[in-house]
C-alpha cells in the first residue's frame, strides 16, 4: 500500500469553520490544560467542561483514559514518546476546533516546545495554555492515583517532578494556582477568562 502523504489529496470543506460556529453560537477554541500529575487536570478541565455544557456550548474532553489507553496506546512515558503523545493530541484537537467545538485537553505535556508546536497550528485565539499550578509538595501530598509514592520508591521510572522534567509554562494564557482554592473557583477562573476572550458570551 502507498502511504506517500504527497499522494493524498486536501479536499476542502464545504462547510466552513465559520458556517460552523454561526451555527453552534459560541467560538471553537483549545483549552490544554497543562501540569504536574495531580495537579488537577482532568478536574478543572471537567468542571469547566460540565459549566460550558450548561450554557449549551458543545465541549469534548480528551485526557489520559480516551487517549492513552486507546489512539496511543502504543506510547509511554520516555521524552520520545511524550512528544508524540502531545504531537498526536493537538493534531486531534486541531480537528474538533475543525469542526466547531470547544475541546478541552489534559495532559502533562511537560515540554514547552510541543506545547508551542500546538499553538502554532491554531489560528490565533483558537489556543489557550492553561497552566494548572500546584506545588509539587502538594501533588505528591494529594497522590490521588498512589503514583508518587511509587515513584519516590523507584517503582516507576521517569516519573514527571520526581525524575523527569516538567517545563513551567513562562507566559500561560490562563494560569490557575489550585493550593488553597475550591474546584468551583478554579474552573470559575477558567470561564472569566473564555469570556473575556469573547469565546463565549
Ligand atoms: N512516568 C510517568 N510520568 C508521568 N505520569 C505517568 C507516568 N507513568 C504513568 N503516568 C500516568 O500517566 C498520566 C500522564 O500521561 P500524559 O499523557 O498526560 O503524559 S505526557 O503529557 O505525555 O507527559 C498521569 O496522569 P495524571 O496524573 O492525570 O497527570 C499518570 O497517572
Ligand atoms: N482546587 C482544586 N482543583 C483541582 N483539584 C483539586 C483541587 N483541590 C483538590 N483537588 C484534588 O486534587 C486531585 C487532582 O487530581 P486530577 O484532577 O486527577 O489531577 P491531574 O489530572 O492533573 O493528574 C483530585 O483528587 C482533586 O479532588
Amino acid at each position: 500500500m502507498d502511504t506517500k502523504s504527497e499522494n493524498v489529496v486536501w479536499h476542502a470543506h464545504s462547510v466552513s469553520r465559520d458556517a460552523r460556529s454561526e451555527v453552534k453560537q459560541h467560538k471553537p477554541c483549545v483549552l490544554w490544560f497543562t501540569g504536574l500529575s495531580g495537579s488537577g487536570k482532568s478536574t478543572v478541565a471537567n468542571a469547566v467542561d460540565h459549566l460550558l455544557h450548561k450554557r449549551k456550548v458543545h465541549t469534548y474532553v480528551l485526557d489520559g483514559d480516551n487517549v492513552r489507553h486507546g489512539l496511543n496506546g502504543d506510547l509511554g512515558f520516555s521524552d520520545k514518546d511524550r512528544v508524540e503523545n502531545i504531537r498526536r493530541i493537538g493534531e486531534v484537537a486541531k480537528l474538533f476546533v475543525d469542526a466547531g467545538l470547544v475541546v478541552s485537553t489534559a495532559f502533562i505535556s511537560p515540554f514547552k516546545a510541543d506545547r508551542d508546536l500546538v499553538r502554532n497550528q491554531l489560528s490565533g485565539g483558537e489556543f489557550f495554555e492553561v497552566f494548572i499550578d500546584t506545588p509539587l509538595a502538594v501533588c505528591e501530598q494529594r497522590d490521588p492515583k498512589g503514583l508518587y509514592k511509587k515513584a519516590r520508591a523507584g517503582e516507576i521510572k521517569h516519573f514527571t517532578g520526581i525524575d523527569s522534567a516538567y517545563e513551567v509554562p513562562s507566559s500561560p494564557d490562563i494560569h490557575v494556582e489550585t493550593d488553597g482554592k475550591t474546584i468551583e473557583e478554579c474552573a470559575d477562573e477558567v470561564i472569566a477568562a473564555l469570556e473575556k476572550s469573547r469565546i463565549i458570551s
